[in-house]
């Protein structure tokens, strides 16, 4: 006799939400069936590649090109003279600033596209590019913003009007002509009030360096423009495809509806891959040009040393308290090095991103946060890595002061942190600085973070080891690493966030075929992180139909809504809502469709699982396949036939992710090689929907942390020559490196999201660069540290241990 079916077993055959369901991207990848831009060929395609200026700060004088048009395979090599007459030598950055798309009589970092040549393959034009004749004449370069701020040197003499005056830029009034934009939040007078009448008072300053996400797949893309029908087909490593498609008709003047933009799969993004880049504007030109399909792709050294870097922030801060620990205010001031051009990704109204979360997870009554956005000659670009939207520098700027307050308190910086965390009960909560965060349990997961680690036995394992250390027993020091954080994802409600003018939503749209299959497609797109298994999940719990049978699709501006893309986050919090409110739609048609079924009244069925049931009468249902299938067979009165539907969802507010980390470090104090021996941590994103998928996102993000903290940086000379453009210089984490994490969770859904999820994506990068930095600075605080600058290479630890007489 065959087992009945439960219902249990109904809900394991959908694999929803809350299922590790293995990921259905991961056939293709594991057997190398990936299909990435730079496997797109296609037929007479050329290949363009960009000379670039060695110099940091210069003149062009002259380029020749017509030895590189000598070289067989060679077609055609442009500059900005020939861009000039389209309009298109400069293009329109997302932060409201211009940048050139071919050096337009200077250049401003080294590495900047110069000109274009475009041959038959990558070998012609590598060999054209070595003979283009460029003229320099070399100007002082400028790599510190304060310096810059204080320089005769003018860098963008197109931001300076005749008689020297300054015109306002995107984000208002100038300082200087290095001067990007001055950008406040909070309030001043009252803030520095409370901090010059405290009892205690923390000063800090920091500086997070410069640094890369480096994606395995560097930026790239196909543009084929297609004469005789009008159209141009544009693939390419896209973050954002139909913001793309949008910008590009805009500055092209091609009709968008003329525009096919693809993202195909995509080897990494991390923010590398939001904004848009000359070589995108180049291969198009390219291709309208020479009638043919034109490919560029960078290699790695171009990758890292010109494409959207990450971070520079130097942050000065005071942190204000009573002796028992109260923290009472907090200032912030930041000097921002954007490079040549402010290229950042952020939402228009935010040109420091979201900065202002810097008070944490903290209940601080009076914040004031100030940032200056400065240009010197260093790429462009400051949107990427793992927290889009400035989250990062925050996080470890209030998780460092709240440590550089502990020490002056000579109190432990644990308790300091559970005395000062927003309760529970103050959710929603409204920040100092403007936020309304959604919701949160800081001191459950905190409780349980100390214990899962036996936190007060480290301590005391830590002092022990402090005493033999000054006995001369060992020569390794011990560090905790502490880190709580607050996210701030999914950006955004549309009213204040917005890019280039566009309105932050996103969107899902859904096909019921008639066997009770579908396919969702959404404006948003996977970069690895996994959209085809998990938004597969949300619409399985939503609409009752197996996830293996719902097929997901993104990417294509042809066939998708249109929609913000892939960064911050943001997809669970604004795209997964969208998918929940269709999937909402499709199930509000089809109980219309039951009820005609089933010959009762609407409101006498209800959806259970995968069916709709007669209330009351639980053998009386049809399910959703046979109601898709319903759909499409009979004529059902006063409904159309079909089952879809489309939703732009508008969240309301963002959400607030938490997490709450420790680190156990083992530092040699004399080769200042640091030792991982736990790394536990523990991620709240609300509700999880794939808790497999979840893990793998925390162990990525905390390895970017342990590179960004423990030695990774793009790294310049006094030239502006780029020290760390290569692999062999730029640290990227192996298996060797990365220690075996310890995941953990609570739930602590969002109010406002229709499942209540919240991002998760981001956040083990947020709050895992201070947690490995605190490590690090604990190990060193019985011995007087109060703080040193990440990197923390083996190198910068042992001078560290040095300068506090270690090695005496
Ligand atoms: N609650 C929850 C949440 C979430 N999830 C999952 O998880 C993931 C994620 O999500 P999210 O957080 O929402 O995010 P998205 O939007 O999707 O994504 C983005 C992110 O993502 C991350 N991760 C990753 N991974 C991979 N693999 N790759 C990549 O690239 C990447 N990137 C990075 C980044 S950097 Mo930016 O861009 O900087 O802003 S931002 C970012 C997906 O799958 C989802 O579904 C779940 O499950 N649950
Ligand atoms: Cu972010």
């Amino acid at each position: 006799m065959k087992d009945e079916v439960t219902r249990e077993d109904r809900v394991a055959n959908l694999k929803g939400m809350g299922c590790s369901r293995k990921r259905v991207e991961d056939a293709r990848f594991t057997q190398g069936k990936g299909n990435y831009v730079d496997d797109i060929k296609l037929d007479g395609m050329l290949f363009g590649d960009f000379v670039r200026s060695p110099y940091a700060h210069a003149r062009i004088k002259s380029i020749d090109t017509a030895a590189a048009l000598e070289v067989p395979g060679v077609l055609a090599v442009l500059t900005a003279a020939d861009l000039e007459p389209l309009g298109l030598h400069w293009m329109p950055t997302l932060a409201g600033d211009k940048q050139m798309v071919l050096a337009d009589g200077k250049v401003l970092f080294q590495g900047q596209e110069v000109a274009f040549v475009v041959a038959e393959d990558r070998y012609a034009a590598a060999d054209g590019i070595e003979l283009v004749e460029v003229e320099y004449e070399e100007l002082p370069v400028i790599v510190d913003p304060f310096e810059s701020l204080k320089s005769d040197v003018v860098l963008r003499e197109d931001l300076v009007g005749k008689n020297g005056a300054l015109p306002d830029g995107a984000h208002g009034p100038r300082k200087h002509h290095n001067h990007i934009f001055t950008w406040e939040a909070g309030n001043k007078a009252p803030t520095e009030e409370v901090i010059a009448n405290a009892d205690v008072v923390a000063e800090e300053s920091m500086y997070y360096h410069r640094t890369h996400p480096c994606p395995l797949e560097t930026c790239g893309c196909v543009a084929s423009m297609d004469k005789v029908n009008g159209k141009l087909t544009l693939w390419g490593t896209f973050q954002a495809p139909h913001a793309i498609r949008t910008v590009v008709s805009l500055i092209s003047g091609i009709e968008e509806h003329n525009i096919r933009v693809i993202s195909p799969d995509i080897g990494g993004g991390f923010g590398n891959k939001v904004g848009a880049y000359p070589g995108y504007v180049c291969s198009v030109v390219a291709s309208i040009v020479t009638g043919k399909p034109v490919k560029w792709i960078e290699d790695r050294m171009d990758n890292l040393m010109t494409t959207a870097f990450a971070r520079d922030y130097h942050m000065t801060g005071k942190i204000s308290a009573t002796k028992e620990g109260k923290i009472t205010g907090l200032q912030c001031h930041v000097t921002a090095d954007h490079g040549g051009f402010d290229a950042c990704a952020d939402p228009t109204k935010f040109p420091a991103g979201f900065m202002n979360i810097c008070t944490g997870s903290y209940d601080i009554p009076t914040a004031y946060l100030e940032v200056d956005g400065v240009y010197t000659n260093k790429a462009p670009g400051g949107v990427s890595y793992r927290c889009s939207f400035r989250v990062t520098e925050a996080v470890y700027f209030i998780e460092r002061m709240v440590e550089v307050l502990a020490i002056k308190l000579n109190m432990d910086a644990a308790e300091l942190r559970r005395i000062n965390f927003i309760k529970k009960e103050q959710f929603p909560y409204t920040a100092a600085l403007g936020w309304e965060y959604d919701s949160g349990d800081y001191h459950t997961a905190w409780d349980k973070a100390l214990k899962a680690v036996d936190y007060e036995g480290l301590r005391a394992e830590q002092a022990q080891r402090v005493e033999d250390f000054k006995a001369g027993k060992t020569r390794k020091l011990m560090g905790i690493g502490l880190s709580f954080f607050t996210e701030i994802v999914g950006a955004g409600p549309v009213k204040n966030c917005d890019i280039l003018g566009l309105g932050m939503f996103d969107s899902c749209e859904i096909r019921i075929h008639p066997t009770g299959s579908a396919i969702a497609r959404l404006g948003t797109i996977s970069q690895g992180q996994g959209h085809a298994t998990t938004f597969a999940q949300i619409l399985a719990s939503e609409i009752g139909l197996p996830a293996d049978s719902i097929t997901i699709e993104e990417g294509d501006t042809d066939t998708a809504p249109y929609g913000l893309g892939t960064y911050g986050s943001r997809s669970t919090p604004v795209a997964g809502a969208a998918t929940a409110m269709a999937g909402r739609k499709i199930r509000a048609k089809a109980q219309m469709i039951a009820a005609y079924l089933l010959e009762v009244h609407d409101n006498d069925v209800e959806f259970d699982v995968d069916r709709f049931v007669v209330k009351g009468a639980p053998e009386k249902f049809k399910t959703m396949k046979e109601i898709a299938f319903a759909a499409y067979n009979q004529a059902i009165p006063s409904l159309e036939p079909g089952l879809e539907a489309v939703s732009y969802y508008d969240p309301p507010n963002m959400t607030y992710p938490f997490g709450a980390y420790v680190c156990v470090m083992d530092i040699d104090v004399d080769t200042g090689v640091p030792e991982i021996r736990r790394f536990y941590a523990l991620d709240d994103c609300g509700t999880r929907i794939n808790p497999m998928i979840i893990e793998g996102q925390v162990h990525g993000g905390l390895t970017e942390a342990l590179a960004v903290a423990l030695g990774q940086e793009i790294a310049y000379d006094d030239m502006g020559n780029v020290k760390t453009g290569t692999l062999m210089d730029f640290f990227l984490p192996t298996a060797w490196e990365v220690p075996n994490y310890e995941t953990d969770f609570t739930v602590t859904p969002s109010p406002h999201h229709p499942i209540g999820a919240k991002g998760v994506g981001e956040s083990p990068h947020v709050g895992g660069v201070p947690c490995f930095s605190n490590a690090v600075q604990d190990a060193f605080r019985p011995f007087g540290n109060t703080h040193t600058n990440m990197p923390h290479d083996h190198w910068r630890i042992w001078r560290t241990a040095n300068e506090l007489g270690l090695h005496d």
